[in-house]
């Protein structure tokens, strides 16, 4: 696996320096042997004993050394190997298409992200070599053993049959309920997420009991999953018990009439059971240390999940450059444009056809579920189109890098997201980084003062900081009517090309509306502009309308003409709310011959 190789060195050397401080407490035994053979069994050498005895401390002192290191070693690799990954997924999270958001839990990335990665390091910290030294301690133990006392060393094998066959068992069991585990633990953490994003709706509804109801039965379902990893991980050591004691019993009565009838040196016995003793913990610890690597295993299955999962909009292999900004502006254009959001499902946009001229603001009106949103943002490529293509300045936007695209078309959703960073920060976001890099710092105050001027986010200047304020997470701090005025005086920072706006004064009141709708046009001359309006006033800002209806385009034109000669037009403008129909200033006329 790449994110562990450049850890790899640290970890030999770490397990290396594990497995010989295990085989250090295995020769303590053989001098064990040496001792009860030699001087203790014949001349009671007082000498050979000290020296025996000197060696033992030596060793035991040794093995802490190495013991020691093994920690030094491996716990830096283990956590840069863990922020590695993490990153990379964090990477890659962005690098995903929205339709895959769309599709998973917010909750169940935050867990990939953390729990998952976290017991993927503790396991290279601690269970891989760990797991690793015991299995050797175990099989050089076994060895030693067999060559000690061929007979009673049989025995100790024949105990670990039935070992071996429970340890596939465990192994196959707990695959599955570690997997299970894993993928319950961020369900949960999606019921958290979820209910902490929607809280004033719990709490409004007063839905908060419901939502603690379905919380628990959640928690309830991970507890029964975690308690089946727990019944099967203490089988595993109930047996990884048992089973070598019985054994050792059985040996322990075969080794002493062998020892009896000389068959067997008391040595030899001695060297025997003490070996099993410094076995003891590591057999012992391995239904822990496999229960260990399968969790780590489940962990890191999500975490490729998601990590090989291929971004659905990369960048082109060979991708083409835009054209650099036509004077009288950019031109945008969708041909026969379709697109579902789903494989198989109905068709939102059913073939399009739409283009907005050089410098032009286009507004886009439909029913509410029409597709106008959806058809707003194939523009900077957040899905791509089925079928058909966008054009900006007559190139596909699947044919240039995803950089470029967003750095000549911006964006105004109609729910405003903001960063838990400052008002400022939160304009700059719409400024493409080599730009900002390039400015002096009174030009990035002049764009920033700018692009609020031209929101009418005046408010800010009020704010306890002013232009630093901090919004809070999501920018909840701030009004919906304030939110949307800031993500709109980030979408301008940037002079895009081209702006995309999905009907951004919607949260605003009249004057509000009017002081930003005046201060858009100044900006909105020579940027082409498609924007998404519900109402009329909206509508004024625009040169031209396209009605988007039952995925087509039906209509393009005036406000005026269309209210007079369209009648799905004239529909989902008076649907949208009494106002609505209001006929724009000059369009008095028109309005009047329809209204008869
Ligand atoms: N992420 C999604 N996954 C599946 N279907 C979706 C998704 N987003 C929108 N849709 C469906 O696509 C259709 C068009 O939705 P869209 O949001 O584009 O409409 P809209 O015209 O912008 O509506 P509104 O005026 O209410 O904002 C709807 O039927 C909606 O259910």
């Amino acid at each position: 696996m790449r994110w562990a190789r450049p850890a790899l060195p640290r970890v030999v050397l770490g397990g290396s320096a594990t497995l010989v401080a295990s085989l250090i407490a295995l020769a303590v035994p053989q001098v064990l042997r040496s001792v009860v053979n030699g001087p203790l069994l014949t001349d009671g050498s007082r000498t050979a004993v000290v020296q025996a005895a000197l060696l033992v401390l030596v060793l035991g002192v040794l093995e802490a050394v190495l013991v020691w290191c093994r920690r030094a070693l491996i716990a830096t690799p283990g956590t840069g190997v863990e922020r590695t990954m993490r990153t990379d997924l964090f990477r890659h999270l962005l690098d995903l298409p929205v339709a895959f958001h769309d599709r998973r839990g917010g909750g169940q990335l935050l867990q990939r992200s953390m729990g998952d990665l976290h017991t993927v390091r503790r396991w290279m910290v601690f269970g891989l070599v760990q797991l690793v030294v015991a299995a050797t301690t175990v099989l050089v133990g076994a060895g030693l053993m067999l060559a000690t006392s061929p007979p009673l060393g049989l025995v100790y094998l024949v105990g670990a049959v039935p070992v071996i066959w429970l340890g596939f068992r465990f192994r196959q069991d707990y695959k599955v309920v570690a997997r299970r585990a894993r993928d319950q633990a961020g369900d949960l953490a999606t019921r958290v997420e979820e209910s902490v994003h929607g809280i004033r709706v719990l709490k409004a509804f007063g839905r908060g009991d419901d939502a603690l109801e379905e919380f628990v039965r959640q928690a309830d379902e991970l507890r029964g999953t975690e308690l089946d990893k727990a019944r099967a991980q203490s089988r595993m050591s109930f047996a990884l018990a048992w089973i070598p004691e019985t054994t050792l019993a059985v040996a322990l009565g075969l080794g002493v009439w062998l020892a009896a009838t000389d068959r067997v040196s008391v040595g030899a016995l001695v060297a025997f059971f003490a070996t099993a003793t410094v076995m003891t913990r590591p057999v012992e610890s391995l239904g822990h240390l496999m229960a260990m690597t399968l969790d780590a295993r489940a962990g890191t299955d999500r975490f490729l999940d998601v990590i090989d999962t291929v971004p659905a909009l990369a960048d082109p292999a060979e991708p083409v450059a835009l054209p650099a900004a036509p004077a009288g502006g950019t031109r945008v254009e969708l041909r026969d444009v379709r697109f579902a959001h789903t494989p198989g499902s109905a068709e939102v946009l059913r073939g399009v056809d739409l283009v907005l001229e050089p410098g032009e603001t286009m507004a886009l009106v439909g029913l509410t579920g029409s597709g106008k949103t959806t058809l707003l943002q194939l523009v900077p490529r957040l899905y791509d189109v089925t079928g058909g293509a966008v054009l900006v300045d007559g190139v596909d936007v699947r044919d240039v890098t995803r950089h470029d695209l967003r750095g000549a078309v911006a964006v105004a959703f109609e729910d405003p997201i903001l960063f838990s960073a400052s008002v400022r920060d939160n304009v700059l976001m719409g400024v493409p980084t080599e730009r900002l890099a390039e400015m002096t710092e009174q030009e990035v105050d002049d764009v920033v003062r700018i692009a609020l001027d031209v929101a009418s986010a005046g408010f800010v200047h009020r704010l306890p900081q002013g232009v630093d304020t901090v919004v809070g997470e999501e920018g909840m701090s701030l009004s919906g009517g304030q939110r949307q005025r800031v993500a709109l005086a980030r979408a301008i920072a940037g002079r895009p090309r081209v702006l995309v706006l999905d009907d951004p004064l919607s949260a605003l009141d009249v004057a509000t509306e009017a002081d930003v709708t005046e201060g858009l046009r100044r900006v909105l001359a020579g940027t082409t502009t498609l924007v998404v309006a519900h109402r009329t006033s909206t509508v004024a800002l625009a040169d031209r309308v396209a009605v988007l209806e039952d995925g087509r385009i039906t209509g393009v034109g005036r406000h005026a003409d269309l209210l007079a000669s369209h009648p799905h037009y004239r529909y989902v403008l008076t649907a949208e709310g009494d106002e609505a129909a209001r006929p724009l200033p000059g369009d008095l006329d028109v309005a009047a011959e329809v209204g008869r």
